[in-house]
Formats: C-alpha cells, structure tokens, sequence
C-alpha cells in the first residue's frame, strides 16, 4: 500500500488498461479456432482498434472485412480492410453505404467460411439499413426523437431494430450458413446482448408489444409508415451465431478488485448497474465510507469497495462538469474530517461530460480545503459546476481518451485510520 490517492489512481490506470480493446480481442482470439477462411466486420467507436487487433492475431486467415466506425475513429488503412466512418448519434448517408458493404459480404459467405463480427458501442447508429419502405431520413428524424425523449437504451433500440435490415438478430441470418463469432465490448449496464448496438447478430427478446408500450410511454408521434414496420417481430433464435463479452463494466470492476486485492485492500464488487443520479450516489458512498470507518463493515479496513455503472445527471445550471465529478464531488460533503477515506469515479473512456477529466477524486481534506478556497459545494453542485470546484482541490482525475467505453468505474478506499477528526 502506498497513500490511498495512489493507490486509486493505481486501480483506475491497471483496470482500464485491463478493457483495452486490443488486449480483450487478442486474448479471446488465442483462445478460438475460427478456421482459416475468416470475414471480418467490425462497428462502432471501438470497431478500428478490434479490428486491427484481429487482422494483427489472426494475419492471413483474415479473407476481407468491413470496419465501420465513428467520424474521427479510424486510424488508418488495414491490410484487406475496407475501413468506413460514418455519423454518429445521427446515421447519415455513409453509414448506409458502409453497411450495404457488409451486407453484401455477409450474404456471399458459405458454410466453409466463418464471420467475426466485432461489435462496439455507437453500433447502432454506425450500421443501419433500414427496411422497405423506411428511408434514411425517417431513421434521423426517429433516432433524433428517441435521443430527445428520455427513453433508455434498451427501449431506444426496441425502436431501432424494427426499422432496420441488420438489427435484432437479423444482420446475422443473411450470414447464414456461415459461422458468426461475436466479440462484445459492452456500453449498456447490465450486458444486454440483444441490446448493445442494437444486436445485430443477437436473437431479439424484445417484442412488438414492447414497442407499442414504449410508444404510448414516451408519447412518441410516429408518421403511419414507421408504424406499420414496427409491427414486424425480429428473430427470436439463431442458430449460427456464438457470442463473447470481451470488455463491460463488470470486467472493469473485477479488475479494479484484483488489483485492491494486490495492493493488500480486501476488496469487494457492490454493484455493476449504479443508475441513480450522480449526487445522490455520491450521498450514498460517503454513508457506506462512514459505516467502514466507524463500524469496519461491511470489510475489514484496510478495504476497497467497487461500483460499476452509470449514474445520470439533470444538468439545470451553467457549470462545467460531468456525472463522475458530480459524484465525487457530492460524496466529499459526507466524507469531512474522515482522514482515511478516498471516493474516486472515473468514465472508462476517458472523458466525463464535456470535460478534459475522465472523472474526480476527493478524500477526508477535500470539503474543508473547498471552504478555505471560498466554495460552497451546494451551490457547486446546483450549477452544476463539479469541474472547476474539484480543479481548486487537485480532484480532477485526467487520463485522456483511453480507446475505450464501457461505462463508469466507481470506487471507496479506507485506511486503518481509526477515528474521525474534527
Ligand atoms: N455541467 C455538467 N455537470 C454534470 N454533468 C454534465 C454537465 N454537462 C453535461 N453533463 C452530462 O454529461 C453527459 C455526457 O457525458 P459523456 O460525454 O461522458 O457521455 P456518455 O454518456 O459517456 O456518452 P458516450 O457513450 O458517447 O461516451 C450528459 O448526458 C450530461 O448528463
Ligand atoms: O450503439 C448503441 O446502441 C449504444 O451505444 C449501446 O450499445
Ligand atoms: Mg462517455
């Protein structure tokens, strides 16, 4: 053990670094026999960096492929790669181009040739065909009402895979008979495969009930037409695919306890869905912190207790900040004069709302020091101004875009040290 910032900061680097999409791609394919006659396709914000890894691995067994990824995401040729950007969060005309490529290419496999399908968040936008009838400007206006009406992803993309050719399971029939093997990196609390870029080679197991329920829950106003395609049901079983979760919040997490663990913390994983709003979370794992200090439980100190997930936060003022600053930053208030105790919250992507932070850090000094500097956390958070409190108190946590998005790493650390100060 070194001082529990370093060792924080140690857990964030080590676990991030664990979720890498090279690493995850590269370890998996050691461990699969795809045959030698391989057709890559690859989607969304991580899709260059999986695919590169793969062609790196798997050399000229790799026959062809199609990379699709997000304006900015790509870098660089990769040798027989056809290697694509397009929009993101809205679909655009490129990723309708982009997607027939794979398309075609699915649909001219045989039984002798095999699929990697290597799948990413922003999946859903980045690879889109919409079905007969559906054009491209009925998905932007859709995607854009979805985006705006407060529905989740799993609801989101119940909508979306109605209108597509590729979503919910069915980009992976026109592959039929070839072997699909899916690499997931997941973006969507709780791993939802049929979910995570709309599961384009994933049996569906939302049905068009759902989508009527979705529809009257959100009020949406759905021209006639769009109606009418969400009314045919997606595949409910597949027999040609197999699927690996090779990134996700959980995997994240366990990492972050194993190296706890190695640092000499007993550590423990408390959850991997947090989806409350951020301050509140914040509250909450400064009471967890508390009862560690005053009543050694629900570990034995010294101990680290690991969250994984995504909270939310209702941005009404003008500040600049992020969900995982927001946390922290709310979680200082319950932590004052606590010496032993760090609560650090990070995006595993590197970036926490539109800020130059990954996240925030804040121990026992923190609302004490906030004081001297004449800032007053309420009112801190009420403007939603994490970013510039946490930047006065050396709280901002900065790593850079990482390569990666799977989700939010959320972690207490406690020392030995017995009493509260006052
Ligand atoms: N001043 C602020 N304080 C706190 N949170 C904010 C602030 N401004 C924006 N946000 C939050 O940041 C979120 C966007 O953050 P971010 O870019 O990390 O998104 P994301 O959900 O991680 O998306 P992606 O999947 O593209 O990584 C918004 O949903 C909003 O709630
Ligand atoms: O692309 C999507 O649908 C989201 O990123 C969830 O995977
Ligand atoms: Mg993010």
């Amino acid at each position: 053990m070194k001082s529990l910032r370093e060792d924080a900061l140690r857990i964030i680097e080590d676990s991030i670094s664990s979720v890498l999409p090279e690493k995850a791609v590269e370890q998996e394919l050691k461990k699969l026999d795809l045959g030698d006659k391989i057709y890559l396709v690859a989607i969304g914000k991580a899709a260059w960096r999986m695919a590169k890894s793969a062609k790196d691995c798997l050399k000229e067994k790799v026959k062809g492929g199609v990379v699709i990824t997000k304006y900015g995401h790509s870098q660089g040729p990769i040798e027989g790669l056809k290697i694509y950007e397009a929009g993101h969060p809205i679909p655009d005309e490129n990723t309708i181009s982009s997607t027939k490529e794979a398309v075609e290419l699915a649909k001219g496999l045989s039984k002798d040739d095999t699929m990697l399908f290597l799948v990413s968040g922003g999946g859903s936008a980045l690879f889109e065909l919409p079905v007969d009838g559906v054009s491209l400007e009925d998905i932007k206006n859709v995607t854009d009402m979805l985006l705006r009406c407060g529905a989740n992803i799993v609801e989101i993309n119940a909508i979306r895979k109605r209108m597509s050719r590729v979503k919910g399971g069915k980009f992976a029939l026109m592959a039929s008979p070839a072997r699909v093997y899916s690499l997931v990196l997941s973006d969507v609390l709780g791993d939802r495969l049929d979910s995570i870029a709309s599961g384009p080679a994933y049996p569906d197991s939302t049905r068009c009930e759902d989508v009527r329920k979705i529809i009257r829950k959100y009020d949406l106003k759905l021209p006639k037409h769009i109606l009418q395609s969400l009314r045919e049901e997606t595949p409910k079983s597949l027999d040609n695919v197999e699927t690996r979760i090779i990134g996700s919040v959980s995997k994240v997490c366990e990492s972050a306890k194993n190296v706890a663990v190695s640092l000499g913390y007993n550590a423990m994983i408390l959850t991997t869905t947090l989806d409350c709003e951020a301050s509140e979370a914040g509250l909450f794992l400064a009471s967890i912190a508390r009862e560690e200090v005053e009543k050694e439980r629900p570990l034995e100190r010294p101990c680290a207790i690991i969250l994984g997930g995504e909270t939310v936060v209702h941005v009404k003022g003008t500040g600049k900040g992020g969900r995982n600053q927001e946390l922290v930053l709310s979680a200082a208030r319950g932590i004052r004069n606590y010496p032993g105790v760090v609560i650090a919250s990070v995006g595993t992507d590197g970036t926490d709302g539109p800020t130059d932070a990954a996240g925030g850090i804040v121990d026992g000094k923190t609302a004490y020091t906030l004081e001297e500097a004449g800032i007053d956390i309420d009112d801190a958070l009420n403007d939603n101004d994490s970013y510039h409190a946490l930047q006065k108190v050396n709280g901002l946590i900065k790593t850079g875009p990482t390569g990666t998005n799977v989700n939010d790493l959320i972690f207490i650390l406690c020392d030995e040290t017995k009493v509260r100060e006052n």
